[in-house]
């Protein structure tokens, strides 16, 4: 049973190896304000003057002490010889800083505490966290643990920062709280208990007062005629471990040097010899302490023991679990290197593979990735970039004018060929390349992220193998990012070298023209309207607003303006239907059909065997047209009004109004325009004409565009690289002669591991321990 307190310190001696405070080990922390004589108290537990002496705050750093009774033999510590005779070894002390080292002179004890303290703490009168491990070795003391703490402060002194109590506070809190420790807290009796700082601290942390206990200092040093009776007894402050009184050396006592044994004496006589004390002189006195201290420790050690284990136990299988995460050492020894790089490398490719599958088993719930991150790319990234490009986009009326006049060389021209379309339409669709580039660039940066997060942590164990392989595959896919980007690029350029008017999907110039129509149209139903209604108010204001006639025949008006009306737009209707006539009548002859664009320039092509009319021909005419004028130029030539062109744009000229067309008039005109100062509505037409043209074959272009682009992404570079990967990696990789250097592990992983090793090899040795003395 008395083994139980070694147990604890050597317990506590085996987790100082390690650094660790994970187990709260049962030990007595002596607590109280300065001066209060918290280090008479030890000295006189153990006997021995070996503790810092001066005035105000000496006490700087904690103070672990590990008292070991050497004559009833200790764990670790025979005190019997060979033969069996009691070993009489002297008194010594060990500080854990100074492993090798053994002190007999226990002045030495207290100038290594000054020096420690002053190392750590500075020489001034700032306090430190860090504590001193002290232990003793003696036939005089019993087996305990004692924690002496700084005094608490009030007023900063020296190098004491302004929250000095505040900091001494916590530290003596940080100990005094782990519900494991046995607090001492020491009161002299000459000032008040209410104030005592001891015992406020410990009501702050054991509200039922079950772990602490009090020692009454400075019994000696109380005003004639007042005890503590009362206090000692229990009555006055209520303690479940009691109230115990000591008497220790006074100043005046230290100073000439009074003997230990001769204090202790002084110390049984006061009580013995005290009126008020005598009937409970076996309860007080350092040597009860002492004893009492003693059996409290082991006490309370025996209780929490079976807690202690418990959660050794589940140390040690959270520790094995860590130190497993780090993956065994003994793995990568010669005969396994070469299954262990096989089975990296596959784990990486098919973490690669299943990111991009969408199958992989970390998938995220919080944002797209892989694979998803690809098409995401394709359908929206992609998409809305190409959506975003204006399909005129720096296509002024001037750049559509100019194209106009040069495709139809030195000689002004009435017609607008294929050749401009051509030549305009062509660069709107290189608009797409620089979108499509970048979609194939972001499916490329999303492969080179994918590779990046994989492999697993098994991995992180070896990061120069993990550089490795993502530098592999990094570099395979920077090797497919030309060929797709090449590829993508000559997609554009397939869509340039031929422009295809006689796309199903394309408007075409009979599509334009409706369009144009049907807008014109609505002008002029909107004129006519707006006519109409003026006619009708006229006719209703010639009668007078109020005049009675009107009620009689309200019809009367209204009957004469739509008539008017009706004959106009029969006239219309008729010429319309001449028009649609004579054009059918051409389109049957071969006329539009026999015109190429270079018809324009004087040199026509043969007969073009296809049924459909090319846009231009229809659009715009062409020779055989009656007088050789296109019936959309002559148009929008003679209109002077952009709501009326429309109209004239499906009749011809004679029908309108049978005069020839100048030609000379023309010339002038265009040449004159040349300047492009302002444009006229004619001008202003053919540009929208082309406009809405050029639109409508660039959204059929980024419409397929839009289609292969992905498709050859995901063939040349997707696909290609996911397919590659896992022998791209085995034929790089796989070598012996890389093995070693792969396989170096991460410093840091070894020395965590390291640690992890020793904290598992504690938390064993001390389940070990309580084992055998349970
Ligand atoms: N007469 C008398 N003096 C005592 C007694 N206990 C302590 N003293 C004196 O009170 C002073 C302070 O005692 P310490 O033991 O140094 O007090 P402490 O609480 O350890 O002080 P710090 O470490 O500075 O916080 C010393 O001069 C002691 O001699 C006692 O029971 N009787």
């Amino acid at each position: 049973m008395n083994d139980l307190i070694p147990l604890v310190n050597k317990l506590q001696d085996v987790f100082n190896t390690i650094g660790s405070d994970q187990i709260d080990l049962p030990q007595i922390v002596v607590v109280g304000s300065q001066s209060s004589g918290k280090s008479s108290v030890l000295e006189t537990i153990v006997q021995k003057d070996f503790l810092p002496r001066g005035n105000g705050v000496v006490t700087r750093r904690p103070l672990v002490l590990q008292l070991v009774n050497t004559h009833l033999g200790s764990m670790g510590h025979s005190s019997v010889s060979s033969d069996g005779t009691p070993n009489e070894a002297p008194d010594r002390a060990e500080f854990l800083h100074l492993p090798n080292k053994q002190f007999f002179d226990f002045e030495e004890v207290r100038k290594e505490i000054e020096a420690e303290t002053a190392r750590v703490a500075g020489q001034n009168k700032a306090i430190s966290r860090t504590p001193i491990h002290l232990k003793i070795f003696s036939k005089n003391v019993l087996n305990l643990t004692l924690v002496d703490l700084p005094g608490v402060t009030k007023i900063p002194v020296g190098d004491q920062p302004t929250d000095i109590e505040k900091q001494t506070r916590n530290l003596i809190l940080d100990y005094i709280l782990k519900p494991n420790s046995v607090i001492l807290a020491v009161s002299p009796a000459n000032v008040d208990l209410a104030n005592s700082d001891s015992l406020k601290l410990a009501r702050q942390v054991d509200p039922e007062a079950k772990r602490t206990i009090g020692v009454l200092t400075k019994l000696d040093l109380m005003d004639a005629g007042t005890n503590s009776l009362d206090i000692l007894s229990g009555r006055a402050y209520p303690l479940r471990l009691g109230f115990i009184g000591v008497v220790n050396r006074s100043q005046a006592d230290i100073q000439v040097n009074k003997p230990m044994a001769d204090a202790f004496k002084s110390e049984t006589e006061f009580f013995q010899n005290h009126p008020a004390y005598r009937a409970i002189a076996h309860r007080c006195g350092t040597n009860f302490l002492a004893k009492t201290l003693n059996t409290i420790l082991m006490n309370h050690i025996r209780d929490k023991l079976p807690d202690i284990k418990a959660k050794l136990n589940s140390l040690i299988g959270q520790t094995q679990q860590e130190l497993t995460s780090y993956g065994d050492p003994t793995f990568t020894g010669k005969a396994h290197r070469g299954s262990l790089i096989l089975q990296l490398l596959t784990k990486f490719a098919s973490d690669f593979v299943a990111a991009i599958d969408g199958t992989s088993a970390e998938i995220s719930t919080k944002e797209l990735c892989g694979g998803a991150r690809i098409y995401y790319i394709f359908n929206n990234v992609f998409g809305a970039a190409l959506d975003s490009v204006n399909p005129c986009e720096n296509l002024s009326v001037q750049d559509i004018r100019t194209a106009i006049r040069n495709s139809t060389g030195p000689r002004p021209s009435l017609f607008v060929p294929e050749i401009a379309f051509d030549l305009l339409v062509k660069p709107q669709i290189k608009l797409l390349e620089p979108p499509s580039l970048r979609c194939v660039e972001l499916a490329y940066e999303e492969l080179v992220k994918i590779c990046h997060n994989c492999g697993g942590k098994d991995l992180s164990r070896f990061p120069r193998f993990h550089a490795k392989l993502i530098e592999v595959v990094s570099d395979l896919l920077r090797e497919r990012l030309g060929p797709t980007s090449d590829y993508v690029e000559s997609l554009i350029s397939i869509q340039r070298s031929y422009i295809n008017t006689n796309h199903p999907d394309f408007i075409g110039g009979g599509g334009a023209m409706s369009a144009l129509e049907r807008a014109s149209q609505k002008k002029k139903k909107d004129v006519d309207r707006t006519r109409r209604l003026s006619a009708v108010n006229m006719a209703l204001a010639g009668n007078g607003s109020d005049s009675p006639a009107r009620e009689e025949n309200p019809e009367k008006p209204l009957s004469s303006a739509m008539a008017n009306l009706s004959v106009h737009q029969a006239a219309e209707r008729a010429d319309r239907e001449r028009e649609r006539e004579r054009l059918n009548h051409v389109s049957q002859h071969g006329g539009p059909n026999n015109i190429s664009t270079s018809s324009v320039n004087g040199s026509p092509h043969g007969p073009n065997s296809g049924s459909k009319d090319t846009f231009m021909n229809y659009f715009f005419g062409g020779q055989q047209q009656r007088n050789d004028r296109p019936i959309l130029q002559e148009s929008i030539h003679r209109s002077g009004n952009v709501h009326n062109v429309a109209k004239e744009m499906v009749m011809p000229k004679t029908v309108l109004d049978g005069e020839p067309l100048d030609f000379d008039k023309k010339m002038d005109y265009m040449t004159d325009s040349e300047e492009f100062s302002g444009l006229n509505e004619r001008e202003d037409m053919e540009t929208q004409l082309i406009r809405s043209l050029i639109t409508s074959y660039f959204n059929i272009t980024r419409k397929s565009i839009q289609d292969l682009v992905p498709k050859a992404v995901m063939h040349l570079l997707v696909n290609y690289s996911r397919e590659a990967v896992q022998n791209r990696l085995v034929a790089t990789l796989y070598k012996e002669e890389l093995f070693n250097d792969l396989l170096q592990e991460d410093d840091n992983l070894c020395a965590e591991r390291a640690k992890c090793k020793a904290m598992l090899d504690v938390f064993k040795n001390a389940f070990t321990i309580i084992n055998e003395a349970m």
